[in-house]
């Protein structure tokens, strides 16, 4: 599969190219890689072109930093639309991949008909809970966080029912480098679009997992509140809301894209 040298890093994408005339861009939640999409792309795969790429620091990306921040995440993907191309799509971006979306739809609305926002808010988490993060992580790897991350994403009911899914899943969020891991939880902690959000002037799809801790139905409301042009729908699951709901997922997507 392919990369692509940017200005900064080496990008892994891939492109499913059937032909259509829009094509989505998905990024992936801090820990994860492309694969997190797995389910839910063979539903929306014949409606739409499929852009997916691994964000920097994660899954095949490289990474020659110890920080990076959301705006250079968001760049990345303005450089790898260009790279293929690609003028104007849809976006559709989860957790820290909902940050970045943030900062496409403020900085470069032009290069995006609609952005979808899953699990996600405009402020993620504390400057300290982020730090004592990232020195666990240095100190002890990213084994030592993995019950917890397991805990944070999937509800107890889909643990108990696709463990195979959540193995895999965890499995890629352990050969995640220290580097890449930790440069993106600056990039998250480092992320405020509170004050920022009225300027999103694209339509906006905001999903809230029911079950989410960590970016919950109230911060999607409260995103909703600050866009001009937002919609909130919430599904009842966990952070990795499209992981564990891909059907519902997809059908909330495909509501916005089509018809709103
Ligand atoms: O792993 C977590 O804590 C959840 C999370 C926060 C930002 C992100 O992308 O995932």
């Amino acid at each position: 599969m392919p990369t692509v040298n940017l200005t900064n890093h080496t990008c892994f994408y891939t492109v499913e190219d059937a032909g259509k005339e829009d094509t989505i861009v998905f990024s992936n939640s801090l820990g994860t890689d492309y694969t997190m999409w797995d389910e839910l792309v063979p539903i929306l795969r014949p409606y739409y072109n499929i852009l997916r790429y691994d964000t920097r620091g994660h899954g095949q990306s490289t990474i020659q930093a110890d920080t990076v921040s959301i705006a250079e995440l968001g760049q990345d993907v303005v450089e790898l639309l260009d790279h293929l191309e690609l003028g104007k799509v849809y976006f559709c971006g989860l957790s820290m991949g909902g940050l970045i979306g943030q900062w496409l739809g403020i900085h470069a609305p032009e290069r995006f008909k609609k952005v979808v926002l899953a699990n996600t808010a405009s402020k993620i988490g504390t400057e300290e809970g982020w730090n004592s993060r990232i020195k666990q992580v240095r100190e002890h790897g990213l084994e030592s966080i993995l019950d917890g991350t397991a805990q944070r994403w999937f509800t107890p009911a889909f643990r108990e029912k696709h463990p195979d899914v959540v193995a895999a899943i965890l499995e890629k969020f352990t050969q995640n480098s220290v580097q890449g891991y930790t440069a993106c939880c600056a990039a998250v902690r480092d992320a405020d679009f509170r004050e920022k959000l009225q300027r999103l002037q694209v339509p906006v799809l905001v999903i809230s997992g029911e079950q989410d801790e960590v970016t919950t139905p109230t911060d999607g409301e409260f995103m909703v509140s600050r866009m001009p042009q937002a919609r909130h729908v919430t599904l009842d699951a966990n952070h990795l809301s499209a992981v564990e709901l891909p059907q519902a997922f997809a059908e909330s997507m495909l509501h916005f894209l089509q018809k709103d």
